[in-house]
């Protein structure tokens, strides 16, 4: 074995066979697109051979996974409504429950997230938190650079030899002992996306399988050995179907890298509009490897608009007014309450968008209590543990889950007396738009796209965290009540009673540079234009981009 491939592979033998890169690479079939300095470490020849391995083996399936969303909302586009599937009662109807969860995630209760940089990565995993979701997908903006970062970041985390400096030479920041840590999980991005820096065959590999297999390849048996893992969240899932993908997948990666079978275990989030209607099934599907489901309500929010982004009756209001209490989204925590704890698996909150406010004590006594409001909200409908966004919520998350449930988890909390129907799942909520929620969009929406460009993927807006799901729902909503109009129906009004057209997105765009003119520092600022421009177009195209981030990718890197 060279001296490179000792380094980057822990576990002293490669269980693939190598392959180069270069003009050999290219012989090979497999591509780097990008070079960063010390890339070779991560990307060794064995873990180049492992990810095209996962490539040539599931990517025809992932097309065709994708292929069947596009399908689904074609029937969504021409009325149909989403309902529990018939040809899989059975499995909801059956007795079964999931294998037994390992000790590591037993006790849940307060999860931390972040992006995967290294100061984060220290501060997340030393905070306390029972758990840190290190995150490649909602808050990373997934240039080359911050995800080779992030991979380097955890797998020294891994190791145990993180430290971190901070630029000005102010703060050294150290990992503390591995007992002291939060369980590290990793959610790599979701299976819409490319990597484009890693081509095989000529194809770009699945983000999804590049974050993950790469992870994988470096830290799994290490993690295995601690009893900690290694473990996932897998997010944006729209059905079974997908469920049954990453299980081939995650089987695949224990065999290849000689781990016992079930050693990997993940959590699924909840945050797509059809997948609430295959929670048994996707927990099936995941049977011997899966801990839990999480309601990722700002995902499940963005899904549910794009679903019904042709269904006039479904109109949502403004992304303020649509909160976890709206009845539409409290049937889905209770239901997936239920489902998760009939199924021996842990039912995980999610993230309330308040952060601490710092130099006004008034805003943020007001954002501490909001917060504190949604993590009672949860405890008390079951769940099993939440998330924060920020180390500071910590200590609050925890105090209200510790007097509420003074046991590792709520399992024993059936909710039998929860009954949720298809029509409760899809209920809209009552509410308005307002000219201030309008314009509240269309500034957070180009604000949170340029700082994305710019290579950041979580930021403060107005106090409030501010991610790719967040952003969705801005983007969503902005095309949903501009094309309300088309095909010659009537115009939405906002509360004032003002039509709602073009005239008025064109309005709030052009006075937004000179709104934010004063703000040099803000993250993103230099890219403020080209956001303009780029949700100027997404607004005016006949059809919903899927995502934000398929056409803002091409312009990353
Ligand atoms: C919809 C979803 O998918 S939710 C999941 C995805 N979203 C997230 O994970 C949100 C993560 N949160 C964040 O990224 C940040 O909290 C932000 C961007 C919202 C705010 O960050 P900042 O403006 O840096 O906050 P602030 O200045 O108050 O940070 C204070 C300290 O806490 C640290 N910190 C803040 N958030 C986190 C976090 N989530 N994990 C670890 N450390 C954190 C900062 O690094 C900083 O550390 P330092 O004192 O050593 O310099
Ligand atoms: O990933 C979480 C969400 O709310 O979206
Ligand atoms: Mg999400």
């Amino acid at each position: 074995m060279s001296a490179v491939l000792a380094e980057s592979h822990q576990a002293g033998s490669d269980p693939v066979a190598i392959e180069r890169t270069g003009n050999a690479g290219r012989a090979s079939g497999i591509e780097l697109l990008a070079s960063i300095a010390g890339q070779e470490l991560l990307l060794t020849p064995a873990a180049l051979a492992f990810l095209a391995g996962m490539h040539r083996r599931f990517e025809a399936i992932r097309q065709a996974r994708l292929a069947a969303r596009l399908e689904r909302q074609a029937a969504f586009d021409a009325g149909a409504l989403p309902d529990f599937r018939q040809d899989t009662a059975a499995i909801r109807a059956g007795d079964w429950k999931i294998a037994t969860l390992p000790a590591a995630l037993l006790d849940r209760r307060v999860e931390i997230t972040g992006p995967v940089d290294p100061k984060t990565v220290i501060n997340a995993l030393n905070s306390g938190a029972n758990c840190y979701m290190a995150d490649f997908e909602d808050s990373t903006s997934p240039t080359w650079a911050n995800l080779l970062a992030g991979q380097r970041a955890l797998r020294k985390a891994v190791a145990g030899t993180l430290d971190w400096m901070a630029p000005d030479g102010s703060k050294h920041y150290t990992l503390k002992p591995a007992e002291q840590q939060a369980v590290l999980m990793v959610r790599p991005r979701g299976w819409h996306l490319d990597e484009k820096h890693l081509c095989v065959d000529g194809q770009p590999i699945s983000a999804s399988l590049f974050d993950l297999g790469l992870f994988a390849f470096h830290n799994a048996q290490a993690l295995a050995a601690a009893d900690r893992g290694p473990y996932f969240y897998l997010p944006k899932l729209q059905s079974m179907e997908e469920a049954v993908l990453w299980n081939e997948v995650l089987d695949h990666i224990e065999t290849t890298l000689g781990l016992a079978a079930g050693q990997i275990r993940v959590t699924v989030l909840i945050e797509t509009l059809p997948a609430v209607f295959e929670m048994d099934e996707i927990l099936h599907a995941l049977q011997s490897r899966i801990a839990g489901l999480n309601c990722g309500r700002w995902d499940y929010v963005f899904s549910y608009l794009k679903t019904f982004r042709l269904h006039r009756d479904k109109v949502l209001p403004e992304r303020g007014q649509v909160t976890m209490t709206q009845p539409f989204l409290r049937s889905y925590c209770d239901l997936l309450v239920q489902t998760c704890h009939r199924r021996g698996a842990h039912a995980m909150g999610g993230m309330a968008a308040q952060i601490p406010i710092s130099g006004d004590a008034q805003a943020n006594d007001a954002a501490l209590a909001k917060v504190r409001a949604d993590k009672l909200r949860e405890v008390i409908a079951g769940h099993d543990g939440t998330w924060v966004a920020h180390p500071a919520l910590i200590p609050l998350a925890r105090e209200v889950f510790d007097e509420r449930m003074p046991t590792p988890h709520q399992q024993h909390v059936l909710r039998e007396d929860v009954l949720v129907i298809r029509d409760d799942l899809i209920k809209p909520s009552l509410g308005t738009i307002t000219r201030a929620g309008f314009e509240n969009n269309v500034e957070v929406c180009v604000r949170y796209l340029a700082a994305w460009l710019d290579g950041n993927g979580c930021v403060p807006i107005h106090w409030l965290m501010e991610d790719a799901a967040t952003a969705e729902i801005a983007r969503t909503q902005l095309w949903q009540w501009l094309h309300a109009a088309d095909a010659g129906r009537d115009a939405l009004h906002l509360a004032d009673g003002t039509e709602i057209d073009f005239g008025l997105l064109d309005r709030a765009l052009i006075g937004l540079p000179s709104k934010l003119a004063d703000r040099i520092n803000l993250p993103g600022a230099s890219r403020i234009n080209e956001a303009i421009g780029m949700l100027d177009r997404l607004c005016h195209a006949d059809t919903l981009e899927e995502f934000l981030t398929l056409p803002a990718y091409k312009r990353l890197d």
